[in-house]
């Protein structure tokens, strides 16, 4: 796991109370204290720490550590008390203080007790220094906060809710931040989010048209806007909030937002305002505490340390019930030779005390020294993980690293692996494989035996090409020299429907940075093919196509998400045409044709099983025409629903419904991404091993399907695949029910 990577397991309960009791002893109105428990929206002012203040937000202070130096000795005595053994031992050592019934002088207890829990507690002790460590690592580290107009240098724990701070490129992010200006164009800028979701991509981020002129210092000393946004919470691709600045609104959305444990790539610079510090930043919000962890040795540990304890009581009675016969039929006729101690006045006390006698006697039955010994076992399992050559990353020149002692054993018990396909499984990059363009498939390898023709040159046709773009099939770029309208169209809708960004260093040198991979391919794709993306701004692209510089004016994006699978944009060419060009998942694109597409429908849903059975992932391209009219009146219902309050979301999903209708089909994509390396027999041993594996794919089912048989996750002598498509728990447990009656479900 990625996430949080320099910033260990979390415990903020301390915190809180802590943090905000300091600020209501420096005397504020306790009538705008805000019962903090609570929040139901926040409001920050920039540059006003003294407004902010008010609320008692959370500062930039973490803290991730279980103990201090008070703490320590309860707490960590406390929690090694659970432990069973523990608990026993320290009820001998009560038990042997009683005179009547000890047996044994009381250190052969208490040495082996103390030395258990101080061993235990200097491991944990060290566990825990070195998150304090960390702590003040991530709390010193150095940011710079515009204060007066002037930048100055703060440590992160002194950021507070409302300030403004520079960030400068490869810099990690030290709190939630609403970018306000950057140095790049439009105010754009870049950032990588491995910390939190594990992608090693770039994402691009824009800050409000009203903020991104602000750029140098003195201007944003002055700026004073207000933004009123949601409480803190956890979802790290959400964000909605309200910017109030000079009498303009503008609504905040995750695109806006910069957030803590990201790193700022291929920018200069930017200013970001704090909204969330802290415990209540995104990636705070989403580690859980540090809890006390238990494997399931452990467990069995535990159960079979109280059998023995059973069992040592049974032995005990046994023994106490003999001592009481003895002492009525034997014992007794003694009593004037060999009287009773004091406080004994019959055999059945007699039995009492013997009994208690006994279990300290026997007490060795119940082994101590198990519990150090698997402590010293699992040291010794996690240096082996630490030299294991076999885990040893020759090309980063990173060993395996066991970052904690006390769950080694349990990855000898794994049952389930979930994993993600694209970038775990597969490689992540992405290449233009194939394509179908108005029922004709090109990039097809006809007959596997012929030898593969030439990769194809384009430097002849297009100087502004790829020179890694590799694709074999010679009579696409015919179809493309020869002006073909469809294939001009194809290249076209993909040189425009995309959300990449280019960079020209030099004239003619392109560099494009795409989100996802698959869009940098396609991008890329119809670059090679002459329709080559130049440069964008927020209201237009600009495309030089077969050599002739067009820039079309950008009315609107529709943005890809993941229930809607598809992405559009509406463009506006220089002859004034309005076009809507979508590309997405089949399923839902072709049901948005016009009627009068069916039969290309047909041809193209065959090219597309044929493509997905091959495991290449596929999107479907389609565009529409669009009057003045129909323009206007669509775009005063989006605007409407772009500008709402309350549930924003749905309203522009419906107003993108109704647009996305009635659309040409243009053809389909196809485009292989490969497994990586060793992928196929690792998954091959795992199932020997009767692990079970579950992959995460937003894919097409064949592609799906067939990826699963590449990386021999399903096999041939599987008799019995099957695949369940409900959408509600309901139909899904249905389906299941019909596959295995005898399944048992909750
Ligand atoms: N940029 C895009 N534009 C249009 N459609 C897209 C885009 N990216 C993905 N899609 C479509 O949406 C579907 C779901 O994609 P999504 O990215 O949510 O899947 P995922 O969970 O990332 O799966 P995987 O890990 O296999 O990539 C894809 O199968 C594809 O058809
Ligand atoms: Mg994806």
């Amino acid at each position: 796991m990625t996430i949080a990577r320099d910033l260990p397991d979390k415990c903020l309960s301390l915190l809180l109370p802590l943090h905000r009791k300091k600020q209501q002893q420096q005397g504020l109105d306790a009538a705008h204290l805000k019962e903090s428990r609570t929040e139901e929206e926040r409001r920050v002012r920039a540059n006003d720490r003294e407004y902010n203040e008010r609320f008692q937000y959370a500062s930039n202070c973490i803290v991730t550590s279980k103990y201090n130096v008070l703490t320590f000795l309860p707490v960590n005595l406390f929690e090694q008390f659970q432990e069973v053994a523990n608990t026993y031992f320290l009820f001998l050592l009560i038990l042997q203080l009683i005179p009547q019934i000890s047996s044994l002088p009381w250190f052969t207890t208490i040495v082996p007790l103390a030395l258990v829990l101080s061993i235990t507690a200097v491991k944990d002790a060290t566990d825990d220094f070195f998150r304090h460590k960390s702590d003040n690592q991530v709390n010193n580290r150095q940011s710079q906060v515009l204060i007066h107009g002037s930048v100055q240098n703060e440590k992160w724990m002194n950021v507070r809710v409302g300030d403004i701070i520079k960030l400068e490129n490869n810099q990690f992010v030290a709190a939630d931040l609403l970018l306000l200006s950057s140095s790049e164009p439009h105010g754009l800028c870049y950032i990588e989010t491995a910390e939190l979701d594990g992608e090693t991509n770039m994402k691009v981020r824009q800050s409000v048209p009203v903020t991104s002129e602000l750029g140098d210092p003195h201007n944003l000393a002055a700026f004073d806007g207000e933004v009123v946004c949601e409480p803190p919470n956890n979802k790290l691709d959400r964000f909605s909030g309200t910017l109030y600045w000079r009498e303009c609104k503008c609504v905040l959305t995750n695109q806006n937002m910069l957030l803590r444990g990201c790193v700022l790539r291929n920018t200069e610079a930017c200013y970001g305002l704090v909204i969330f510090a802290g415990p209540d930043t995104k990636l705070m919000q989403n580690s859980g505490r540090t809890k006390f962890k238990r494997t399931s040795i452990d467990c069995l540990m535990n159960t079979l340390v109280l059998w023995i304890f059973c069992f040592l009581v049974c032995m005990g009675v046994i023994l106490a019930v003999g001592n009481a016969v003895w002492e009525k039929e034997v014992g007794s006729l003694f009593q004037s030779y060999l009287p009773w101690d004091p406080p004994v006045d019959n055999f059945l006390f007699s039995a009492f005390l013997s009994f208690w006698s006994y279990v300290i006697i026997l007490n060795t039955v119940v082994p101590i020294s198990l519990y150090v010994s698997v402590e010293v076992i699992r040291l010794g399992h996690s240096y082996f993980i630490n030299w294991d050559r076999q885990m040893f990353c020759s090309q980063c020149l990173t060993a395996a690293e066991a970052r904690t002692t006390t769950l080694n054993e349990e990855l000898g018990q794994v049952e389930y692996i979930f994993s993600d396909k694209t970038g775990t499984l597969t490689q992540n990059i992405m290449s233009f494989n194939k394509c179908s363009i108005n029922g004709q498939v090109y990039g097809e390898i006809t007959d596997p035996l012929e030898p593969k023709p030439k990769r194809l040159d384009f430097t002849a046709f297009n100087p502004l090409a790829d020179p890694d773009f590799c694709f074999h099939d010679a009579s696409l770029l015919e179809c493309v020299k020869v002006g073909d309208q469809h294939t001009h169209d194809f290249f076209r809708l993909l040189s425009l429907c995309h959300t990449v960004m280019s960079e020209e260093k030099s004239e003619g040198e392109l560099l494009y940075k795409a989100q996802s991979p698959d869009e940098g391919a396609l991008v890329t794709a119809a670059r090679n093919f002459g329709f080559v993306f130049r440069s964008r701004t927020p209201g237009t692209i600009t495309v030089t196509e077969l050599g002739r510089q067009v820039t079309y004016s950008l009315l609107a994006i529709l943005d890809f998400n993941n229930i809607r699978k598809r992405m559009s944009v509406i463009v506006r060419d220089p002859q004034g045409r309005i076009r809507l060009y979508c590309k997405g998942a089949d399923t839902l694109l072709l049901e948005r044709l016009h009627p009068c597409n069916q039969e290309l429908m047909n041809v193209t849903s065959d090219h597309l099983n044929e493509f997905a059975a091959d495991g290449l992932r596929t999107l479907a391209l389609a565009y529409r025409e669009l009057t003045e009219e129909e323009w206007e009146d669509w775009s005063q219902s989006h605007r409407c629903a772009d500008t709402a309050s309350d549930c924003r979301e749905e309203r522009l999903a419906d107003a993108y419904e109704q647009i996305e209708q009635d659309m040409m089909l243009l053809g389909a994509t196809a485009i292989e991404d490969k497994l990586q390396e060793g992928v196929p027999e690792t998954i091959a041993i795992l199932s020997l091993a009767n692990i079970k594996i579950w992959v995460l794919t937003g894919d097409k089912q064949e592609t799906a399907v067939n990826i699963g048989y590449s990386c021999k996750m399903l096999t041939d002598d599987m008799g019995e695949v099957f695949i369940v498509n409900g959408h509600t728990v309901q139909s899904v447990r249905q389906e299941l029910r019909s596959v295995i009656p005898s399944i048992r479900l909750p």
